[in-house]
């Protein structure tokens, strides 16, 4: 499967984000994005989980037939979002549960909800807590976790380690590692040991632009100043003329 960027243009008032982007996200790997502050990367991962339209061009998920699909569903991309938006009146045992409910039929997890939770550090007194009184960690634990068990072809996980403690986080990039067997994986990130670690390709967002990093810099020694070399370039002006 893959995921089809054709020509990709989206502006907000006179920033250009992107500029006739045109890409291929493929199964079975793990994709880093990066790029600066207010390059674009939440801005286009709302556009592939469709909370926001492209100005023109296509994003489309292309089955292993060939068929391309522009119209898929959102319930097709599990999205991880930095800040969380989770019904504060749930405990986190109900929530999970509930979700676990609603989506029984492409549930991969041998687990029950419980187990779920505690498998992501979250112990039993503070599963039956509301979900308001949860850490900014754990929520993002619980979303991880919700998004994780769903089963979708495509996962965008917006800055996702960036809150976990160093327990969840080893277990969190398992997780991860799992899921590029039968997804496509993008995650933003600054942290660029991270990239290194964990992706297989890197993807820049600069220049409103997405450019892949060549596998020598993904390999050198210097590949956080390859980065900031590359990400410290202006090319052209970022606003519209
Ligand atoms: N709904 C919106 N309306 C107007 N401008 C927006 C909107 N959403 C994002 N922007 C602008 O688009 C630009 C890109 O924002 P975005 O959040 O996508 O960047 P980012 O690469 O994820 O940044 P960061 O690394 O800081 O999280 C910013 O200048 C932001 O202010």
């Amino acid at each position: 499967m893959q995921l089809a960027l054709k020509n990709i243009n989206k502006s907000f008032d006179d920033k250009q984000l992107f500029n006739d982007v045109t890409f291929n996200f493929e199964t079975g790997k793990i994709y880093g994005l990066l790029g600066r502050n207010g390059a674009g990367k939440t801005t286009l991962f709302n556009c592939i989980a469709q909370n926001l339209s492209v100005d023109s061009g296509s994003i489309a998920i292309i089955d292993d037939a060939g068929q391309e699909n522009t119209a898929y569903e959102n319930t097709e991309i599990g999205f991880v979002t930095t800040t969380t938006h989770l019904p504060d009146f749930m405990t986190g045992l109900e929530f999970v549960h509930f979700v676990m409910d609603l989506n029984r039929e492409r549930l991969t997890t041998p687990y029950s909800a419980r187990e779920n939770l505690t498998r992501y550090g979250i112990n039993d007194s503070d599963q039956n807590k509301l979900l308001r009184d949860y850490s900014h960690g754990m929520q993002n634990k619980v979303q991880m976790l919700v998004t994780e068990v769903t089963n979708t072809p495509i996962y965008l996980l917006d800055e996702p380690l960036t809150s976990f403690d160093p327990v969840a986080a080893y277990e969190v990039k398992e997780r991860i590692r799992e899921l590029k067997s039968q997804a496509i994986v993008i995650f933003s990130t600054h942290i660029l040991e991270l990239a290194k670690e964990l992706c297989d390709e890197i993807v820049l967002l600069h220049d409103q632009k997405l450019e892949v990093l060549g596998n020598d810099k993904l390999q050198s020694q210097d590949f956080e100043k390859e980065i900031v070399t590359i990400l410290s370039e202006e090319h052209g002006n970022d606003t519209l003329s």
